[in-house]
């Protein structure tokens, strides 16, 4: 459906890529979540399969049909297409429902009421269609946006960042109905997010950015539990490296399959933390033999005066970087 060929950009007077090379396809109602440090290239990507910005070299397919670059036509992108902007791009003079309404000028008046009481329900926000968009919280405005941009049945929805401003309670229900509508209204999505937990929550695939280079595209599981590097795998959580420790080339594990004990059994560790994150403790430590931090967690806190205490891992845990 989404197909993105070999494309790159470089900004006017950079002397980097801001995105080299990149490939991807998106099937029929997927979800995919471009992941990457900031400045990875995220961004720029959507900003090219939205049709907001040329690719210098490379193109962008959506069910067959070539993007047309901003300059070959008036409207930026496919009809298709719909970005949520992150600054919203609301009427700040019109209620929730204009807003919304406003988007469907050019269908019939019976059609414009219909689907905008179907959208305002869909995103949770009927209560709220009298109100003006400075009346909103930062979730009401997300979910606005969200019903505007889904006005004219797009089939394909990006989003950049669309939970980063928002509280965890707040983002965690916006995301489980993001599945909702998503499958109610048959779509497929991409969306920029530098946190995995936010992708994990809805994504079907991850495509992991670099410096502007596509690294890994697979599912999310697949990610965590196969990534093939270091920085992808830390994205996910703590790693642990025992390498030095154990004196082998290389044994990254991470933090949650890591257990202690004080009967001596496994890398001895200096213990620096241990906090209390609410359905168990985080606890921080060096190991005594090479100096490098080492994290797990318990389900009772551990005393730093404690002297004698063990790390071990599974075995099966352990990563295998291909890179
Ligand atoms: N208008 C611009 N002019 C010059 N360089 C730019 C411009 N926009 C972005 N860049 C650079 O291009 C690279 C990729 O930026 P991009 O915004 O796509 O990354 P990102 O992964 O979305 O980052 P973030 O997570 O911080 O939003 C970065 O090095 C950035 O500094």
């Amino acid at each position: 459906m989404l197909v993105v060929k070999g494309i790159s950009k470089t900004y006017p007077g950079e002397q980097f890529g801001a995105v080299n090379d990149v490939s991807f396809i998106l099937e029929e109602n997927q979800v995919l979540a471009l992941i990457g440090k900031s400045g990875s290239g995220k961004s720029t990507i959507l900003q090219m399969i939205a049709g907001l910005m040329k690719p210098d070299t490379g193109e962008v397919f959506f069910n067959g049909e070539r993007l047309e670059n901003p300059e070959e036509q008036l409207i930026a992108g496919h009809p298709d297409i719909k970005m949520v902007f992150q600054d919203f791009q609301l009427k700040p003079n019109m209620t929730v429902e204009e807003n919304v309404k406003y988007v469907l000028l050019q269908f019939d008046k019976q059609f414009q009421k219909e689907r905008t009481a179907e959208l305002l329900d869909l995103c949770g926000i009927a209560a709220l269609a009298d109100r003006k968009p400075n009346e909103l919280s930062g979730g009401q405005l997300q979910r606005l946006s969200i019903a505007s941009a889904l006005a004219e049945e797009p089939k394909l929805l990006l989003m950049d960042e669309p939970f980063s401003n928002l509280d965890p309670i707040t983002k965690e229900n916006l995301l489980m109905e993001l599945v909702d509508i998503i499958k109610s209204e048959e779509l497929s999505l991409v969306f920029v997010t530098h946190d995995t937990r936010d992708a994990m929550w809805i994504a079907d695939r991850m495509v992991f950015l670099s410096e502007g280079e596509l690294i890994q595209n697979d599912t999310v599981a697949n990610l965590y539990n196969s990534p093939l590097n270091l920085e992808i795998a830390g994205f996910f959580g703590r790693i642990n490296d025992f390498s030095k420790a154990l004196n082998v080339e290389s044994c990254f594990v991470r933090a949650e399959y890591c257990a202690y004990n004080l009967e001596g059994e496994g890398v001895k560790v200096e213990l620096k933390k241990s906090v209390f994150i609410g359905d168990r403790y985080f606890n921080e430590a060096i190991i005594a033999s090479s100096n490098l931090a080492i994290y797990f967690y318990s389900t009772a806190p551990l005393e730093v005066k404690e002297r004698s205490i063990y790390v071990t891992f599974d075995r099966d845990k352990i990563l295998e970087f291909k890179q």
